[in-house]
């Protein structure tokens, strides 16, 4: 191995899997249902990675090299790793047939087994299935897949870089299986872990390989179970030994998603030949960058520069990112322009989008547009600033005609935002809203459920007659009225306390706001992956956003026209609407948040003059954006909360707000949780048997909370008796006047049958605590 060999100066750290019009999830899902073969599924794939890999080399990735990540995946990267390392846990040892065919077993389950986990992967809305090891889990190495994928590549001509996750991250990512004893963590069992890695390494090595990629982002997250600098330990033991390695590809080491600055200089001396650093989320390490330290670590070893954004859609600034560049340049430090992270978290190509406004447009760079920029950076590289002067120049025409665009800065907007005062985020106080809620006249143990009924086929096909023009507005109108009048006849028939309107005219609970909201813009083919073949279509958010029309006061309203009980207005809140969208670039978020919050707050303002007393404000993904470094944390905290509390704080007391918080643990950020200060909040709790309840109980929490005590994730339909246990543990740490009754989520992804059956064991489960049992 010779050192001096680098990394070309322009490569991607993934792109995206599922194909510029789905093709894998249409074909993934077509031989899920039994209607194709392994075999065509298999060419498929072949198909898909191979126009990619031409894909990249036509945008300018060299074909030699390494340039190209061998990023594919059929369903999850860390799913991937645990077939490659053979970590199949004990629980699918049954399964017979391809390996294919146990990846999706693991992936999805089947009648016999529950599927692995699914979590989410950093602070991204992407999961990951989570790897099940104990002290039994069998290792050994199984490359077929990586080796095949090589060679597909050399045919084409094109010397591609396997890509696969790193040792560390993946065990520190992993959960240890049931069956493990107490106290043993799977990151016990790294050294024989990287034994196989070196297994896997020298496989592609003998197959040829001149690059592989192990990702480590774990070593950007405080939220792990070791502390960071611990991590850092483990990452230079592994690597330490990796780099041993007799026969092995050149090691390209990554730290995405964060900040590494403090490890860099650290992970520049492992015997690896390259360490990507995120320069987007995170930065140089300015002190050991100007004593030469960081030179001095990276003598042998090329430092990637991860400056072109992966995580958004925005034209990169390339003047700033080349500046970058040239400073580890000018330090005497090989580099080369590369993307924060995998572009695998953005969509393909902004030519495809038809109907955007050209201007924004203009703004915008999806995966194919970051690639041609770490191209453009390359070439600059290679051929001096002057060489690449007129792209950095016209991108400087676009950032600063973007700044000037009407919208983007709209002054009643920002008037509005820079007159907040304190008091704005502040409600009544607990006892006051407490008397003046008593005329809601809300029974101990209230049933109610998350806001969405069953999404019906029925319901998506007039809203998509109605989206092609072929239903009217009109006709429109009156299909989701009656889908309404439904919906609150079977609540009340169920006997529910607390109604919904049951959310048929939303599409997606952001990009139904998006649609309405100024400052905003839908994409047609904008989809990114959230796990295995399911994709969302972000919004994106460009402008100054403000509310030119009530946007969902005549459903709400037409909805407690038909029952005397009370039916919650139902808005999603800030955190979650920027957390789900792709955000505009140029402002802190806790700005855009402001902004967001207080057209909510008209909102809300509005539905209550139509009548509507109680108010959901959903908050699903307060944890999601949750900084992984520790020191951003706080900061994060407070901006969010205060933007959620700017959204509610304008209702009167006598108005109840409710909060619905689901996909994550909660329980590390109670006091963000408790700082909403809604009066109610429903939590997801029933899949975890109500973990959330101790912390909850500890922290003396005094409001209302609904841990779910009716799992939604799957058409399971929970007994009377299953529902009134986790009502007893709730009960046991929390006062029954403070405790409502629901579902973990909302209902929409479930069919009717199996929700009335569960919503009706659901009240009889709460009646039956009420009454003593
Ligand atoms: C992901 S949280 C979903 C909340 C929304 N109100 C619903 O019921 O679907
Ligand atoms: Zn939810």
């Amino acid at each position: 191995m010779t050192a001096t060999t680098h990394l070309p100066t322009a490569t991607i750290l993934g792109y995206p899997r599922l194909g510029r019009r789905r093709e894998l999830k249409r074909a993934i899902e077509s031989y899920w249902k039994g209607q194709s073969d392994e075999a065509a599924l298999q060419q498929t794939a072949r198909e898909l990675r191979a126009s990619t890999r031409a894909h990249l080399v036509e945008l300018g990735l060299p074909a030699a090299g390494g340039a190209v990540p061998e990023s594919f995946s059929f369903y999850d990267q860390v799913l991937d790793a645990t077939l490659a390392l053979g970590a199949v846990p004990q629980r699918f040892a049954d399964i017979a047939g391809s390996d294919l065919v146990t990846y999706f077993a693991l992936a999805r389950g089947d009648r016999d087994h529950q599927p692995l986990e699914m979590t989410k992967w950093f602070d991204t809305n992407y999961h990951y299935s989570v790897p099940e090891i104990d002290e039994r889990t069998p290792f050994a190495a199984n490359p077929a897949q990586l080796v095949a994928q090589l060679a597909e590549a050399a045919e084409q001509g094109i010397a591609s870089r396997p890509v696969i996750v790193g040792p560390v991250t993946y065990l520190l990512l992993a959960k240890a299986s049931d069956e493990a004893a107490a106290g043993f963590q799977p990151i016990d069992r790294l050294d024989e872990v990287v034994a196989v890695y070196g297994e896997l390494l020298s496989a592609l090595a003998g197959a040829g390989a001149q690059w592989v990629q192990l990702d480590e982002p774990a070593l950007v997250s405080d939220s792990l179970p070791v502390p960071r600098e611990q991590t850092l330990e483990l990452v230079a033991r592994a690597y330490t030994a990796l780099g041993a390695t007799a026969d092995r590809p050149r090691i390209l080491l990554t730290a995405p998603y964060g900040d590494a600055s403090s490890a860099l200089a650290r992970l520049g001396a492992l015997p690896v030949e390259a360490v990507q650093a995120d320069l987007v989320r995170g930065s140089l390490p300015e002190a050991e960058l100007a004593s030469g330290e960081l030179a001095a670590a990276f003598a042998d070893t090329q430092l990637l520069a991860g400056v072109v954004d992966g995580r958004n859609i925005w034209k990169t600034d390339l003047r700033a990112a080349f500046g970058a560049l040239e400073r580890l340049q000018r330090a005497g430090i090989a580099t080369a322009a590369t993307t924060s992270n995998s572009l695998q978290h953005v969509p393909h190509d902004v030519r495809d989008e038809t109907r955007l406004d050209a201007e924004l447009a203009s703004w915008l760079a999806f995966a194919d547009q970051k690639v041609e920029q770490v191209v453009i950076l390359a070439r600059g590289l290679a051929e001096g600033a002057a060489a690449i002067e007129s792209e950095l120049a016209a991108v400087d025409a676009i950032l600063a005609a973007r700044a000037q665009t009407a919208g983007v800065r709209v002054d009643d907007v920002r008037t509005r935002v820079d007159a907040v005062a304190g008091a704005d985020r502040e409600r009544a106080d607990e006892e006051e809203r407490r008397a003046a809620q008593q005329a809601l006249d809300i029974p101990e143990l209230a049933t109610t459920t998350i806001g969405s009924f069953p999404q019906t086929a029925e319901i998506r096909r007039a809203r998509a007659a109605f989206g092609r023009g072929e239903l009217g507005q009109e006709e429109y109108d009156e299909f989701l009225r009656a889908e309404i009048a439904r919906v609150i006849r079977l609540q009340e028939e169920i006997g529910l306390d607390v109604l919904v309107h049951g959310e048929a005219e939303r599409n997606d609970m952001v990009q139904y706001f998006a649609e309405l909201l100024d400052g905003f813009a839908v994409t047609e083919h904008g989809w990114v992956q959230s796990y295995g073949t399911r994709a969302t279509r972000p919004s994106i958010l460009w402008g100054d956003v403000s509310r030119p029309a009530p946007m969902t006061v005549a459903w709400s309203a037409y909805a407690q026209s038909l029952t005397d009980r009370p039916v919650k207005g139902m808005l999603t809140g800030p955190v979650t609407i920027l957390a789900w969208s792709f955000v505009r670039d140029d402002q802190p978020l806790a700005d855009t948040a402001s902004q967001v919050a207080l057209a909510l707050r008209d909102e809300i303002d509005d539905l209550v003059d139509a009548g509507i007393r109680i108010v959901q404000v959903d908050e699903p993904a307060l944890r999601e954006l949750l900084p992984l470094d520790a020191d951003r944390q706080a900061a994060y905290l407070d901006w969010s909360v205060g933007a959620f509390r700017l959204a509610t704080s304008g209702a009167a007391p006598g108005v109840q707000i409710h909060t619905h918080l689901c996909y994550s643990e909660f329980g590390e950020i109670i006091d963000a949780v408790d700082g909403l200060d809604a009066d109610v909040t429903s939590i997801e709790a029933a899949r975890s048997r109500m973990d959330v309840v101790e912390p909850l109980g500890a922290h003396g929490y005094s409001r209302g909370i609904g841990p779910g005590v009716y799992d939604i994730h799957s058409p399971r339909v929970p007994s009377v008796e299953e529902q009134q246990e986790l009502i007893r543990i709730a009960a046991a740490r929390i006062p029954g006047e403070q405790l409502w009754v629901n579902p973990d989520c909302g209902l929409k992804t479930r069919g009717y049958e199996e929700t009335v059956a569960s919503l009706t064991n659901l009240v009889h489960a709460a009646r039956a605590v009420r009454a003593g049992a």
